[in-house]
């Protein structure tokens, strides 16, 4: 892998040991600049690990890795965003002055950062709540406001560890909209995450990693891609008897079938099916989705032991 301007974040080898266990275990990573690019992994995958050492929280044991052009992440810090995993702010701040002190921190001047947080604020729905103290609102609008402080000074790189988590389906939705909104003006987005939905929605790129290995690294497409079709298949006449027709996995219930469609493609086995007389009164493929991928992937003896 080369460690190409191209990149916002790449690494190679990263490992991390707590005392005998290796936490992260050669870890290799390749994010292109402008894009949105998810880790995900089970509980207890390593996810957080690696994401400290691409920021310089950690050192690494073993590795190198490169972040906005510099092999000591620390050097870049004014031009990334983080959302830690632990999350805090200042309960007795009002809203529009944490994501100011936020951006202050990274060195935006206070008075920018105050009028930006109001624009932010309102961008996300929660203008009303710009003076209101941290500690008057929800876990998930002060989640929603922290975030927001890590996007006030326009960082290059957003880190976003497990964001989804704790919010509800709303605020879920407003923190999509936003991290779609930073891709556009030409952030990347780097974000960590054990639910599949998020990313199938939101990922132009992913890897994914369990017990410290990076398992898969591709697009979400190449992810699903991995599975084979799966065909959900109504006859017309005579449906009890057609799975003899059908592929060995076929399984019936009420009239129709479902069946992986066969590596050679579909069109024939329909054409011996209405040369049968069995007739086709619906028909539907569907490609599996990005948790059957990350099943396959991970295995599911991982994820019983993740959760
Ligand atoms: N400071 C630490 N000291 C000892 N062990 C640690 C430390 N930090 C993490 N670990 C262990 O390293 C492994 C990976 O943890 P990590 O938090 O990176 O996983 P994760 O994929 O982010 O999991 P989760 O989704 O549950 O947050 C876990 O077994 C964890 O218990």
């Amino acid at each position: 892998m080369s460690l190409s301007s191209d990149l916002a974040v790449s690494a190679t080898g990263l490992v991390k040991r707590f005392g005998d266990r290796r936490a992260v275990d050669g870890v290799s990573i390749a994010v292109p600049r402008g894009l949105i690019y998810g880790v995900l992994g089970p509980n207890g995958a390593g996810k957080t690990t690696t994401l400290r050492m691409l920021l310089g929280i950690i050192e690494p044991d073993e590795g190198e890795r490169m972040l906005l052009g510099h092999d000591a992440p620390r050097d870049a810090s004014d031009r990334v965003g983080y959302l830690p995993e632990e999350r805090g702010l200042y309960p007795n701040m009002k809203c529009r002055e944490a994501i100011a002190f936020m951006g202050a921190l990274r060195g935006l001047p206070w008075r920018v950062g105050r009028k930006r947080a109001g624009e932010l604020l309102e961008a996300a729905g929660l203008g009303h709540a710009a003076d209101d103290k941290i500690r008057k609102l929800s876990k998930g609008m002060a989640q929603l406001v922290q975030l927001l402080g890590s996007v006030v000074h326009e960082p290059e790189l957003l880190v976003l560890d497990e964001p989804f988590s704790g919010l509800d389906p709303v605020n879920q939705e407003r923190l999509e909209k936003l991290i779609r909104a930073q891709r556009d003006r030409g952030a990347t987005i780097l974000f960590s995450t054990h639910v599949m939905a998020h990313a199938e929605r939101l990922c132009d790129y992913l890897s994914i990693i369990a017990g410290g290995v990076v398992k898969f690294e591709g697009t979400v497409d190449e992810a699903r891609a991995l599975l084979p079709l799966k065909a959900h298949y109504t006859p017309h006449h005579h449906a009890e008897t057609a799975g003899a027709l059908l592929p060995p996995d076929a399984e019936r219930k009420n009239g129709s079938w479902r069946f992986t469609v066969p590596p050679e493609g579909i069109e024939a086995l329909l054409v011996r099916l209405i040369d049968a007389g069995y007739g086709i009164s619906g028909l539907s493929i569907e490609r599996p989705g990005l948790h059957d991928a990350f099943v396959k992937i991970v295995g599911a003896e991982a994820l019983e032991q993740a959760a």
